[in-house]
């Protein structure tokens, strides 16, 4: 992230991408395990993004841009996901508080936009 972008939300998550071909869901980035989650609102030009790193060792696992209209589907209370042009994300959270604060931000940043 660069100075002009501050994190709205800081959570914890399993990130998963959606293997078309396979029809399921495999964790993004190279092992599976828990990321560090965050949403970053760019300051100068109002835009914001997801970005997780992996706890373990930091590895970038999600690092996508927050459109207008992006539909956030809370499938369960652990488990939200949305598209892009080009995969599925979704992130199974170990808890609600985690997921609670997360979809909230990100209903914030999408009212914004
Ligand atoms: C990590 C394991 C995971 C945990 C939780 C459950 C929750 C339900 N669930 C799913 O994968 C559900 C079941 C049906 C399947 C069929 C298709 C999928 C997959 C691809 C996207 N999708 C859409 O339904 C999207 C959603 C959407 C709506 C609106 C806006 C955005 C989006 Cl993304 N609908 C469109 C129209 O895109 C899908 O989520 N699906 C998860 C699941 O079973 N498991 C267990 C496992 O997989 O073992």
């Amino acid at each position: 992230a660069d100075t002009f972008e501050v994190p709205i939300v800081s959570t914890r998550a399993n990130v998963m991408v959606y293997d078309d071909v396979n029809k399921k869901w495999i964790p993004s980035g190279s092992t599976p395990g828990l990321s560090k989650v965050q949403i970053y609102q760019h300051t100068s030009n109002n835009t914001f993004r997801v970005v997780g790193r992996k706890m373990a060792d930091h590895e970038v696992v999600i690092n996508c841009a927050i459109l207008k209209g992006l539909k956030y589907n809370q499938a369960t209370p652990t488990f939200h996901q949305w598209r892009d042009s080009r995969q599925v994300y979704g992130l199974n959270f170990p808890n609600t508080d985690e997921s609670e604060s997360f979809s909230q931000a990100m209903f914030s940043a999408l009212e914004t936009l």
